[in-house]
């Protein structure tokens, strides 16, 4: 059996991931799990190809002056955190960086175009504590016991954990008691969940605990019992799913205490959000996107707005005040029923919620301004091609992938019609890899030969 090779090697900087990368003796890429930028290591290879290998540090012999020990004990074990031995200015610089490689390589505007475009990261929140939502795993000892916890590092298994410092100060705890709750629930009613969802806002003051299930018997009192017993929550859903768990296609919510939602406020605007919707996890982070999306677009009276991918309408509220109407898009069923939900608490009558695919169902309309905020994949090239099509002054492109994004923009550039003004990177995830963009897309001219972007 031959000997695991052993690399000392420095890292040259961070992946869009939780490894750092760096190059052998030979010019090799070297992705490395547990070292930060600038640290020097010793480091066992663990998989070898003629272009690139993966190594993991055994040792750290020369820390980087950017190397923190977090105070979170699970950091490192636990998969909420993966940048977390990264000082949070050596991350903002990053999470900047990696955005502009992304134009450059996938979004093929060079390098010194790239780095004009990036404005710097904008920080919203503080670098902990800032989520409003942790979801928690269910698994076995040994023995059969049903435990829940934190997804571990890498292929770890579950992590339990007494608070989780990611998450919002006041309910930092809520990791630990929802958790005992749930699996005592769990071993004397022989329950199997899928995993336990929980939202708090210091805000509002509503805290949801969401039981992710599969259709049948279910012990609904004692469960609300408990969980009230061990958090006080403002709601407590079961949400039964269907199909394959990744999928999260759901057969309903029902309610087995409280609300049956959980209520957040963003800015001015109370949301109201089941279990299943997307929300971003980063309150104040979702305040910062609205004030950079209105500013980038500047919505007047007299305009039409669209706002594609639309949610729960963390846009589309703040756009309806504005516009003079709005055409909002969403796919997922929950999702829409949200939208509805918070435009009549928001008292708008400008919105046409539309629920369906935002290329099938793409408004009859002639947006002045347009929001897209689709998820990781980005958007369809037909919904591209569509977009291309409008007259609008101006898009605004909420991401949360600078890959795609990157594609997307050269897809845009291919049309001819919107060039890439301004991208602002935005972090609502510190201490993870994750960066959001917006960017701001406006009508370009042909000129002699070229494109000409009209800056607005
Ligand atoms: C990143 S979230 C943004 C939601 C919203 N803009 C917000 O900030 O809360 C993306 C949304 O797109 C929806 N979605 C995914 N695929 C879609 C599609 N093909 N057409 C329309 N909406 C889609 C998802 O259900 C999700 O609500």
């Amino acid at each position: 059996m031959t000997e695991p090779q052993t690399l000392e090697l420095t890292a040259e900087r961070m992946t869009y991931g939780a490894d750092s990368v760096t190059h052998d003796a030979d010019g090799r890429a070297v992705f490395l799990s547990g070292a930060v930028t600038g640290d020097r290591v010793r480091a066992v290879v663990d998989k070898l190809s003629e272009r690139w290998a993966h190594a993991r540090v055994t040792e750290v012999l020369e820390a980087s002056p950017d190397r923190v020990t977090p105070d979170c004990p699970y950091a490192g074990v636990c998969g909420g955190c993966p940048w977390a031995q990264l000082a949070y200015p050596a991350q903002a610089e990053a999470k900047r960086a990696s955005v502009v490689d992304a134009l450059a390589r996938i979004g093929h505007l060079g390098l010194e175009h790239a780095e004009k475009l990036v404005a710097p990261l904008v920080s919203p929140s503080e670098p902990w504590g800032y989520r409003n939502k942790i979801e928690l795993g269910v698994g076995r000892t040994r023995g059969g016991k049903v435990i829940l916890g934190m997804h571990g590092a890498g292929e770890g298994g579950l992590v339990r954990v007494k608070s989780c410092m990611l998450l919002d100060r006041t309910h930092a705890g809520a990791a630990r008691s929802v958790a005992g709750a749930v699996a005592f629930l769990s071993n004397s009613h022989g329950l199997d969940l899928e995993r336990v969802g929980i939202r708090v806002s210091r805000r509002t003051k509503d805290v949801e605990v969401a039981l992710w299930d599969r259709p049948g018997s279910f012990p609904r009192a004692q469960a609300a019992k408990i969980l009230a017993d061990a958090e006080r929550p403002t709601s407590v859903v079961r949400v039964l799913q269907k199909g394959p768990a990744k999928a999260r296609r759901i057969a309903g919510v029902e309610c087995l205490s409280g609300a049956g939602s959980w209520g957040e406020l963003v800015g001015e605007e109370r949301m109201r959000v089941s279990a299943p919707s997307f929300f971003q996890v980063n309150t104040r982070g979702a305040e910062k996107l609205v004030e950079l999306v209105l500013e980038a677009l500047d919505p007047q009276k007299d305009e039409e707005a669209m706002d594609l991918y639309c949610g729960a309408g963390t846009f589309t509220v703040p756009l309806a005040r504005r516009a003079g109407f709005v055409s909002a898009v969403e796919s997922y069923g929950p999702a829409v029923r949200d939208l509805r939900r918070n435009l009549e608490i928001a008292g708008t009558d400008n919105v046409d919620p539309i629920g369906g695919d935002a290329g099938r169902e793409f408004p009859d309309a002639e947006a002045d301004v347009i929001v897209v905020d689709p998820p990781r994949a980005g958007l369809a090239a037909d919904v591209v091609e569509r977009l291309s099509a409008q007259p609008a002054r101006a898009i605004a492109y909420v991401s949360c992938d600078p890959a795609t994004l990157a594609r997307d923009l050269a897809r845009f550039e291919a049309t001819g019609t919107f060039s890439p003004v301004r991208v602002t990177p935005v972090d609502l995830f510190p201490q993870t890899f994750h960066v959001e963009t917006v960017t701001l897309l406006s009508k370009a001219t042909r000129g002699a030969g070229t494109y000409q972007v009209r800056t607005l």
